[in-house]
């Protein structure tokens, strides 16, 4: 985590103490097995809420939103025992947008059920995070609001026409 936060230009400690009392989740995911033909996917299109999310799967099923192929969704190949890392909405933020928080669903599968674990590390669920002031200048401007996981989780619940990490763009 230190180098992806020296790698914004930020002191490599920057996060340390908010890390340290941050969330740190582990979220186990089972795929049933599916017929192609209801069309249905395993897990919809979303970006993580995290800083960033570790990711282990026990085959393919991942596609990613590829925004500069007209939104394409490409499928992220399973190469055995990989770890993905996926930039989290928080990470997007802090770095007002140097690293961009992918979209990203599960496709289901005929065959075979499929398993993932994710590792989701977070700020705690108060800590209101927004873009690292050392970074704004005129020249760069916040671009985001802050925000924090506890107004995440009620925005889960309510009926918003746009994804989390639009409607944090000011
Ligand atoms: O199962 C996967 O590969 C992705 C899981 C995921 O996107 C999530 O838990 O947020
Ligand atoms: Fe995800």
């Amino acid at each position: 985590m230190e180098a992806i936060v020296e790698s914004l230009g930020l002191p490599p400690t920057n996060l340390r103490s908010s890390l340290e009392k941050g969330m740190h989740m582990i979220v186990g995911n089972k795929y049933p097995q599916c017929s192609p033909s209801s069309n249905i996917l395993g897990l919809a299109s979303h970006t993580d809420h995290t800083i960033i999310t570790i990711l282990l799967e026990s085959m393919s099923g991942l596609e990613i939103m590829d925004s500069n192929d007209n939104n394409a969704w490409k499928s992220v190949p399973a190469t055995g025992g990989t770890l993905k890392v996926l930039i989290g909405n928080r990470l997007e933020v802090l770095g007002i947008g140097l690293y961009k928080s992918v979209f990203h669903r599960v496709t289901s599968n005929a065959q075979m059920s499929r398993v993932s674990i994710g590792s989701c590390l977070s700020f705690p669920m108060e800590e209101m995070v927004e873009p690292a002031m050392e970074l704004v200048d005129e020249e760069h401007p916040k671009r985001y609001r802050a925000s924090s996981l506890e107004e995440y989780i009620k925005f889960l619940s309510s009926k918003a026409d746009k994804s989390y990490i639009e409607s944090l763009k000011i």
